[in-house]
């Protein structure tokens, strides 16, 4: 059992607070030619990329919640705001009590960001050197800093790994480091930015099953972006959905599926051949291969349709599934917007 102190919170202390946030961008206009490049020099022209607009959301102490959007939907952007990164256009931030902008030594102790595509571990140093200037720059003392990297080495199964120079250590390695390294001040709020990105699967399990360890461990609130739905799965039970910089759905990942996933597959091995129209009264009949029949049924329907199917077919095998969550996210952004 692992011992170091937990972060102390109120517990009915709201997290995270986002209220109307907005990002603009400008970006400057220049037509293609020598005479774009000389009035571009002379008279800028700018135009405003709204990356995100009028976002609002809570997260509570605690929390897990995936943070999904197809690319260039305005999640990175968030992140830089609500860490301070970036100041935004227009609306309010609170995170852990804090307005992230004035980057203060207070939040930046309670927080961090993991970047997949950004490292902070000097490349050709043992990940044990750079982890001692973390050390130092946080103030923690030679036995708590060596306290706190032991457990965490354990935690991420990394023993006998940080005293190798980062470069020779695998992907995954070298992200359970980068996430020990962000780690290592024992922040509240973690925002991770695709933690898993890159990593095969057996490192991204690694990577997943330590973020659900160290939330239950330490009640870490964590916003994670992945476009591994198996991350979002496995971890989140609330997800919020971005779309060209807007919020289109905050709530439960069940909730969302059984919204845009009405109907449940259902595989049916027969003991004779039927034909669709003998099959279609059950649902709709998605494919027919010989004895095996595969149909879509809605999900209120299922429990009377699976009662008819058994007592009116010779069947010999049956299994239901859903629709993969990917299809299903990707029909959600389709639609641009949750009805
Ligand atoms: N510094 C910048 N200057 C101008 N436009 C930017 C800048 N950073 C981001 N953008 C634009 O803002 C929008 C949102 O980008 P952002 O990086 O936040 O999206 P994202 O959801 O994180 O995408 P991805 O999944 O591809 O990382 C995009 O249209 C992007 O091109």
């Amino acid at each position: 059992m692992l011992s170091f102190s937990k972060p102390r919170y109120s517990i009915d202390m709201t997290m995270i607070t986002v209220d109307q946030l907005g990002k603009n961008y400008p970006v400057a206009i220049k037509e293609p030619g020598l005479k774009g490049t000389v009035s571009h020099f002379l008279r800028r022209k700018h135009r405003l990329i709204k990356a995100v607009q009028d976002v609002s959301f809570q997260i509570q102490p605690g929390e897990i919640v995936g943070f999904l959007g197809p690319n260039g939907a305005g999640k990175t952007t968030t992140l830089k705001m609500l860490t301070g990164l970036i100041h935004p256009s227009s609306g309010q931030v609170r995170v852990a009590g804090h307005t992230p902008f004035n980057r203060r030594k207070p939040f930046l102790e309670k927080i961090t960001l993991v970047m997949g595509q950004k490292q902070q571990l000097l490349w050709d140093l043992p990940a044990l050197d750079s982890l001692r200037i973390n050390a130092a720059v946080y103030g923690l003392s030679e036995r708590e800093s060596q306290r706190r990297i032991g457990q965490l080495t354990e935690m991420l199964a990394l023993e006998g790994k940080l005293t190798q120079p980062v470069r020779k250590l695998s992907l995954g390695e070298r992200m359970k480091a980068e996430l020990l390294a962000a780690l290592l001040h024992q922040p509240q709020v973690l925002f991770l930015d695709e933690p898993t990105l890159g990593l095969d699967v057996n490192a991204q399990v690694g990577v997943r099953d330590f973020l659900r360890d160290y939330n239950q461990e330490y009640g870490a609130t964590i916003l994670l972006t992945s476009h591994y739905m198996a991350d979002i799965t496995a971890l989140c039970d609330r997800v919020l959905l971005i779309h060209e910089g807007q919020l289109i759905y905050d709530g439960a990942l069940d909730g969302l599926l059984e919204r845009f996933a009405p109907f449940r597959e259902v595989k049916i091995e027969l003991e004779q051949p039927r034909t669709t129209e003998q099959l279609c009264i059950y649902g709709e009949v998605e494919s027919i291969q010989g004895r095996e029949v595969r149909l879509l049924v809605r999900r209120e329907k299922l429990t009377d349709a699976i009662a008819t199917i058994l007592s009116d077919l010779p069947v010999l095998d049956l299994t239901i599934t859903d629709p993969p969550v990917e299809e299903i996210i990707g029909r959600v952004f389709s639609a641009g917007q949750v009805a």
